[in-house]
């Protein structure tokens, strides 16, 4: 089976990914078990950028086909922020907790009409030629008032979606991945490797 190596150190994504991909028809490796241990620096300015600059990182070391997943939250009433800087919007070091509530307090007193928000997850796929494509899947909902439920990582307990009544940390994996940013992004990423490589 053709290898495809995953070119992120988020244990989160990896979960999801791999659960996403469960009957893909390459062997889905992490960096980690393929002995990469490599901090790739962002320094594109769109998802789409990021995401071809971890992928293509990874694919000039292993040679292997590879894809990266680059993606945030965009919050209306930060004009989009924290967007491409998800991850390190207060500080490299901060825990998940310390950015939801970071994210809490700037949208102190706003009123939930006023919270809109999107998860955006670029998906890039590098191949050993050199070629590649981007996907992109988005997730609309609102930052909640306060932190709810367990599953999932990042800003998913304060992404509330209204269609379910709850945020995506409540939701089962499963549920997750049927309206998720990544799971539009993954499945548009099967797509596209079933129309032009498999
Ligand atoms: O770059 P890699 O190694 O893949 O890992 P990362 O955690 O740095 O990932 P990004 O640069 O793409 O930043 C994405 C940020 O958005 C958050 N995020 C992405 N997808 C999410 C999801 O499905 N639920 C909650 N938070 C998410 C995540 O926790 C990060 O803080
Ligand atoms: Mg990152």
């Amino acid at each position: 089976m053709k290898k495809f190596i995953v070119a992120t150190k988020n244990k989160g994504k990896i979960n999801e990914i791999s659960e996403i991909l469960k009957d893909f028809p390459y062997e889905v490796l992490s960096m980690e078990s393929v002995g990469i241990n490599l901090d790739i620096e962002e320094t594109g300015s769109t998802f789409e950028e990021n995401a071809l600059i971890k992928a293509r990182e990874i694919n000039r070391i292993t040679g292997e086909i590879v894809m990266a997943d680059d993606s945030g939250l965009e919050v209306d009433f930060l004009n989009g922020a924290p967007g491409i800087y998800s991850a390190r919007f207060a500080g490299e070091n901060a825990t998940d907790e310390e950015k939801n509530k970071k994210l809490l307090n700037m949208l102190n007193d706003v009123p939930f009409d006023k919270r809109g928000a999107r998860f955006v997850c670029v998906i890039a796929v590098v191949f050993p030629d050199g070629t590649s494509f981007t996907v992109k899947g988005t997730c609309e909902g609102y930052i909640s008032h306060e932190p709810k439920g367990a599953n999932g990582f990042g800003y998913d307990p304060i992404f509330y979606v209204p269609e379910y009544q709850m945020t995506t940390a409540q939701m089962a994996s499963e549920m997750k991945h049927m309206i998720s940013h990544r799971g539009k992004a993954l499945r548009l990423m099967v797509n596209e490797l079933q129309k032009r490589y498999i």
